[in-house]
């Protein structure tokens, strides 16, 4: 049986970095026989600019039958003043929650061969391996908001940050879960001395580990763990947290890596699961042909382990990455006197050499 992939590369340098990804997995295919087919479909202002919408009803049902999506990214600058409901990012937003991908996996690890590129010491980031655990469909992203309303003698507006048990629940057992196959240790991230949606967010997650007594888990305020994260990121296993502080730790996170580019995440829930880069559109790079693919391509080797059962294909994938960046390949965000700088084409033919 054929595997649909539904691929929607999305704005900015959304399609250059599918693009490559999808090279690396038609080779892939060819090599391990998985039987991959491909459907290309729009999100985001390119759809907005084509449909009027940015997320059209063919891209949403398309995902929610295909056996994995491969995402880009949406959003740029030229949809700015487009309004709320319309924006690219809603694209995103609707997909996440249209396929009720509640947990979004963001692992982030520091490479021997990349440690010189952290702007972090060496001895500091030597050994990162952290899985950030991000709710993805509850939390202040997507409670009532309002844009503009009078309020005692002037304007303003608001977002609603609501969390229940159960989204809680299942979040935090989906860490456990990953705990256990890892170094058995939960760090959850909250601001409970302020905010009430963290205090039942933190009860809820140690009444959770009591189902996991092999589990250690502690509890961290937000603040705290963005500077933890930047002093002792080897402290870490999994952290595992709301959408908002899980997107903004997580970018400050890649930093440990070296770059965003490199950053893969998989948002997993009811059924079809996405995969997706960390980052954006990246409208400053859009065009150019500059922008690093690896966290595409890194993201569609977690397709393959997830998604399709395809575990060898995916460390396949992962080790002909790491051989590329140990061969000294660097596009330029991550580039360095004494390293082999190459544009987006010429990383994807790298990694694509060392799939044997
Ligand atoms: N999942 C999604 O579709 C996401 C969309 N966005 C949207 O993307 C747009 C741009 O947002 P920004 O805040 O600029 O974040 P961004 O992640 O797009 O870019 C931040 C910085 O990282 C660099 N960068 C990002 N990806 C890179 C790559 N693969 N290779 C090399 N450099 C890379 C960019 O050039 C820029 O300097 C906005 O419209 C935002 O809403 C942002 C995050 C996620
Ligand atoms: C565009 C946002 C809705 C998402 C985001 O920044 C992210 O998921 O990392
Ligand atoms: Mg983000």
């Amino acid at each position: 049986m054929p595997k649909n992939i539904v691929v929607i590369p999305g704005d900015g340098i959304g399609k250059e970095i599918t693009d490559a990804a999808v090279d690396v997995l038609k080779k892939i295919d060819k090599k391990y026989g998985i039987d991959l087919t491909f459907s290309f479909y729009d999100a985001g202002g390119t759809a907005y600019d084509k449909f009027g919408v940015p997320l059209p009803d063919d891209t949403l049902n398309a995902a929610k039958a295909a056996d994995a999506v491969l995402f880009g990214a949406v959003g740029g600058d030229k949809w700015d003043n487009v309004e709320p409901q319309l924006r690219p990012e809603r694209a995103i937003l609707g997909l996440r929650k249209g396929l009720g991908l509640y947990a979004n996996l963001r692992p982030v690890q520091t490479m021997d061969e990349l440690i010189d590129y952290s702007p972090l010491r060496p001895d500091i980031v030597r050994g990162t391996d952290v899985l950030i655990v991000r709710e993805l469909i509850g939390g202040i992203y997507f409670g009532d908001k309002c844009e503009r309303e009078e309020y005692n003698g002037t304007i303003r507006a608001w977002d609603l940050e609501n969390y229940s048990i159960p989204e809680v629940e299942r979040i935090v057992e989906l860490a456990m879960q990953a705990a256990l196959k890892r170094k058995g240790s939960v760090t959850s991230v909250d601001k409970s001395n302020v905010l009430a949606t963290s205090r039942l967010w933190r009860k809820t997650a140690a009444k959770v580990a009591e189902k996991y007594p092999e589990v250690k888990l502690d509890h961290m305020y937000v603040d705290n763990c963005a500077m933890q994260l930047a002093i002792k990121p080897t402290r870490f296993d999994v952290i595992v947290t709301g959408n908002l502080f899980g997107d903004i730790l997580s970018d400050e996170a890649a930093v440990l890596g070296g770059s965003i580019g490199l950053m893969p995440s998989a948002s997993i829930g009811e059924k079809t699961s996405l995969y997706e880069p960390i980052h954006g559109s990246a409208p400053d790079i859009a065009g150019k042909g500059i922008a690093n693919p690896l966290g595409t391509i890194l993201s569609a080797a977690l397709l393959l382990r997830y998604s399709l059962d395809a575990s060898a294909a995916a460390d396949d994938i992962e080790s002909a990455v790491k051989k590329t960046l140990s061969d000294g390949y660097r596009t330029a965000d991550l580039f360095s006197a004494g390293s082999k700088k190459v544009d987006t084409a010429g990383m994807t033919e790298a990694v694509l050499a060392n799939i044997k």
